[in-house]
């Protein structure tokens, strides 16, 4: 059971750290800098607003409230005056708050949607080499998660930013009134900011454990559903309930101990300004008392404790969130720096005939999984670097083809045999260029794949693999992949892949929706599918990777059959382990342990290669045993 959604950790903020993360700001601010400017006006507005109120209060108190209480009576002009002065600081405290938020939701989210297009398409543009030693779980994480950590810190930023302005302005509006007030801010706001930060600091790691199990939680259930058969099948309900059971339980002992943390600080925290207010009042009413000061006065610096309290958490809000922006920024751009990429050249293939294929002294070696160890691991404190993957880096790598020279003659169909393991598909791979060799050459038509243009082999080659993808479309499009070709020719694909009779009969025919993954459809009837999605592309080599693995053996011989008797003519080149499929071949090449050990036609390998003749007899007493058993299951 795989791990595959990692969290994002999340270091402790140290100043190297800060550091780091506002230069991952100034990046987003740079790629954001209309909508970024128009949250930080908002922000701005909303700061001039709130701390405005507190003037406004203090105000009317002086002008109008006091006065009134002082003669008894209150005029219309005054409670116009009230009116008209709250409901303006009021209007420009919306305005604010509505520009703020909704221009920091659309930079965060720019953010991520363009981080979002700029991975996939690098994961597009990497060659298949790089994807070998990155697995699925941390493409997804980096294009998920990762992007997401990166960017959140927009959304508390424009605030913080407002929360500075707002602190200075309501500093200076604190000396003006009274500088023995003032000074019971200047002790209260950096102890409400400490005490914010001490709280992030606890909650840190229990909501990233949270979150961590949220992923298995979705992890553990997704691989059930996925494996639904299989548990069935083996029996495992109760194991594979136990195991969800043990991951839930965990998730909620963890967000109970977030509760119960925010439970703890929040109250203490929101006592701070309170005793903040008490302080002022008590301070204020002496003043008041001894003629210092007037209540207006002391009523608008209350105000100003009461109205900055919460804001000034959105500092710590930024804090929090740098080092997870930092991590996340990291591994997302270790993506969109990985080098890789596939040279190209301006050559051009034929798209006439079938196509020969050659490999020279061509070797290969898949790369160790370096890229698991853990990017941004150099910014965790060493504690916290144990929980995470720091797969070993290795400079072996595994060779899979050595020294393979091999021919696949035009409009032939050409076997490759070989026991498991011995390098048939990492040499189909590179017959289609989705690897590159790591010496020798590979050509189609005697030209180099190395120098033919971008996009010119996938017109030309198509390789159908065993494991084949189902789109949950109908039929049509499945086979077409996009390309604009009329029925006919996609009946006339799925005639030579035998599929023909399975969807005619199908309601709907060719729009009949195949399920997810083409869960309607058999595993026999998925690859005949398969097939017609490649030879409908009429390609001038076609590479089968055991894609008839499935289908019954008397359909497969009728499908090479045809697929020989394509008018334009076609090269095949089929990974084999039916006898009957290697009988059918023109040319058999055996390879064991990534080298050629022999080639010839079937008779002749049969007769001079040892290893060739075990293994043949083995897939024709397997043929022979399978056939028994169907012999008899109809007897009965
Ligand atoms: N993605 C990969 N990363 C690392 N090693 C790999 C990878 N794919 C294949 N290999 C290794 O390369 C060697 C050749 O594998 P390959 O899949 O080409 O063999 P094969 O002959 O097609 O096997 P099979 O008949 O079982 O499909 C094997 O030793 C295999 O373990």
């Amino acid at each position: 059971m795989t791990s595959a959604t990692r969290p994002v950790e999340r270091p402790r903020p140290t100043p190297a750290i800060l550091r780091q993360g506002l230069s991952v700001i100034w990046t987003g601010i740079k790629q954001q800098k209309g909508v970024f400017a128009i949250a930080v006006l908002g922000s701005a507005l909303w700061a001039l607003a709130t701390v405005g109120t507190a003037w406004a209060i203090g105000h009317v108190t002086a002008t109008q409230i006091t006065p009134a209480v002082t003669s008894g009576e209150v005029t219309s002009g005054a409670l116009w005056t009230i009116f008209l002065v709250l409901v303006g600081v009021l209007v420009g405290n919306v305005i604010g708050v509505v520009l703020r938020r909704v221009a920091a939701t659309v930079a965060g989210f720019n953010l991520q949607a363009a981080y979002r297009k700029r991975v996939t398409r690098q994961y597009l543009r990497l060659p298949l080499s790089w994807h070998h030693s990155h697995p699925s779980g941390q493409l997804l994480s980096n294009a998920h998660a990762d992007i997401e950590a990166a960017w959140q810190v927009f959304n508390p930023l424009p605030m913080a930013i407002g929360v500075i302005v707002m602190l200075v302005i309501g500093g200076a509006q604190m000396v003006s009134v009274d500088p023995f007030l003032a000074l019971i801010g200047f002790l209260v706001f950096p102890g409400l900011f400490a005490a914010n930060l001490v709280f992030q600091r606890f909650m840190s790691p229990r909501i990233t454990r949270a979150q961590q199990l949220r992923a298995e939680v979705a992890e553990v259930a997704h691989e059930s559903f996925e494996a639904g058969m299989l548990v069935k099948a083996m029996g495992r309900e109760a194991e594979e309930t136990q195991r969800f059971r043990g991951v839930t339980h965990e998730l909620r002992d963890s967000l109970i101990d977030v509760g119960r943390t925010r439970g703890v600080f929040e109250p203490v925290i929101e006592a701070i300004p309170v005793l903040g207010t008490l302080a002022v009042l008590a301070v204020g009413t002496s003043r008041v008392a001894s003629g210092d000061l007037v209540a207006a006065d002391v009523v608008e610096v209350a105000y100003l404790f009461s109205i900055l309290a919460f804001p000034v958490r959105a500092l710590g809000w930024v804090l929090a969130e740098i080092p997870r922006s930092v991590v996340g920024y990291r591994r997302v751009d270790s993506v969109l720096q990985a080098q890789g990429s596939m040279e190209y050249g301006e050559g051009q293939l034929s798209r006439e005939g079938a196509a020969r294929a050659r490999a020279d002294h061509v070797s290969y070696a898949y790369a160790e999984p370096t890229e698991r160890a853990v990017l941004g691991a150099d910014i965790l404190p060493a504690e916290d670097t144990g929980a995470l993957d720091t797969a070993p880096v290795g400079p072996q790598r595994a060779m899979a083809i050595r020294e393979v020279t091999l021919d696949v003659p035009a409009g032939r169909t050409t076997a490759l045999v070989g026991p498991t393991g011995a390098g048939k598909s990492t040499l189909a791979n590179l017959v289609l260029r989705l690897v590159d060799p790591d010496t020798g050459t590979v050509c189609l038509d005697d030209i180099d794949l190395r120098t033919v243009r971008k996009g010119e082999i996938p017109d030309v080659g198509t390789l159908v693999a065993q494991q084949t993808f189902m789109f949950d479309d109908p039929v049509r499009d499945n086979v077409t992949l996009g390309l604009d070709l009329s029925d006919e020719v996609v009946w006339d694909a799925l005639r030579t892949a035998r599929a023909d009779g399975f969807v005619s009969g199908m309601p709907g025919a060719l729009d009949a929706v195949i399920g997810e993954r083409g869960g309607n459809l058999s595993g026999g009837q998925r690859q005949r599918i398969a097939l017609a999605r490649a030879i409908v592309r009429r390609p001038r080599l076609l590479v089968l990777d055991d894609a008839t693995s499935a289908v019954d053996p008397a359909i497969e011989q009728a499908i090479l059959g045809g697929l020989r008797e394509t008018k334009d003519g076609m090269t095949v080149l089929v990974i084999a382990y039916r006898m009957a499929t290697i009988q059918l071949a023109d040319h058999i090449v055996y390879l064991e342990q990534g080298s050629v050990v022999d080639q010839g036609s079937h008779d002749e390998l049969l007769a001079r290669c040892t290893g060739y003749g075990d293994l043949v007899n083995a897939y024709a007493r397997e043929a022979a045993d399978r056939a028994a058993v169907a012999a008899d299951e109809e007897v009965q």
